[in-house]
């Protein structure tokens, strides 16, 4: 079994403000091993973005976060603002859903480039990170890096800017990555390049990567292994392969029945598949199973009592459903 470079169990955020206490993680947990790549997926809302911002202390202030566990790279830790700070833009970096959060406008992406990199090198001068940060931008495919190395973001398309922000990533060497929906500020065309940049990059790197998407078909891809969340909670995981071949939960089965083809022509005559019902107000989570009030298969005990958590085969899922 591959060696864990994080592990996180059972963790749970609310968010307190006006009279009322919202549980928007209830009991994840996580294990990513080194090398590996897993993808989190689930609807809008569904706390993915959560677990990524909790792993850097990015949480906003009337956040409450608790664990029974958390290790990262072989230490206990608590995941404290200060301790993960130190983690922040060196053993662990993030690709964010807009690139221009991570860029500066009034310097140029050269200086960008190379300040990014002084915490993880310090005793480097400026010539050597600047030729580091213009060979990493050309191996992700940036045309003239030498050039482009003098320009400021709003010179570059929206495509070229998170090929930015990976190259800031890949320059301090993390033992995890984590992108958080890292093609959805992208048109079609554009994303599937920054797709095949992240492909490459998964081939050639040695991190870890953590790939926050509400699409199946992105993971599928990128991972090796996938999470399903459905309101803050944890419904299904395993092998990306046997998740998608044999959804065992009927949340993910429902997931990838809503997938569309993004590359595929839309036609319009096509009703989308949707989940009917709205997910539950994570200020009154009923005692049963989260997705009760919406699932196909649901029996009477699955609103009264927590599913059953089941594992076959890899696959690790929560529902009283039988395995087929
Ligand atoms: N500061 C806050 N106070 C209260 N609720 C919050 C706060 N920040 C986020 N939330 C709520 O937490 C829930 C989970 O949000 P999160 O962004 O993690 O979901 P997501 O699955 O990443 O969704 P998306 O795909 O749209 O980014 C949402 O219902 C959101 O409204």
């Amino acid at each position: 079994m591959t060696e864990a470079l994080l592990t996180i169990e059972n963790l749970n955020v609310s968010y307190r403000g006006s009279g009322r206490v919202a549980h928007i993680l209830d009991g994840v947990d996580i294990m990513i091993g080194r090398g590996q790549s897993v993808g989190l997926v689930g609807e809008s809302g569904s706390g993915k973005s959560t677990v990524a911002f909790a792993l850097l202390s990015l949480l906003a202030d009337n956040a409450e976060v608790s664990a029974r566990r958390a290790a990262f790279d072989g230490r206990e830790t608590n995941f404290g603002a200060r301790e993960t700070a130190a983690l922040r833009g060196t053993d662990i970096a993030m690709i964010f859903q807009d690139p221009m959060t991570a860029l500066n406008p009034l310097f140029t992406i050269g200086t960008q480039l190379v300040d990014i990199q002084r915490q993880r090198f310090p005793n480097e001068n400026r010539r050597a990170l600047w030729a580091r940060a213009e060979s990493v931008l050309a191996d992700i495919g940036v045309p003239d890096a030498a050039g482009r190395m003098h320009r400021y973001p709003h010179e570059f398309s929206g495509g070229m800017r998170q090929r930015v922000v990976i190259a800031m990533a890949l320059l301090v060497e993390p033992k995890l990555l984590i992108a958080d929906e890292p093609t959805t500020a992208l048109d079609a065309t554009i994303e599937a390049q920054v797709v095949e940049v992240l492909h490459r990059l998964r081939q050639r790197t040695s991190a870890s990567m953590l790939i926050v998407s509400h699409s199946m078909g992105l993971i599928a891809e990128l991972c090796d292994s996938v999470v399903v969340m459905y309101a803050g909670t944890v419904v299904e995981s395993g092998p990306v392969g046997a998740v998608l071949h044999r959804p065992r939960h009927p949340y993910t089965r429902a997931l990838l029945a809503c997938e569309i083809d993004p590359y595929a022509a839309l036609d319009p005559t096509q009703d989308l598949a949707t989940i009917p019902g709205s997910v539950p107000d994570p200020a009154r989570r009923p005692p049963g199973c989260i997705f009760a009030s919406r699932c196909p298969a649901r029996h009477d005990r699955c609103s009264d009592r927590p599913p059953r958590r089941q594992a076959r085969d890899g696959q690790a899922y929560s529902c009283w459903l039988e395995a087929a």
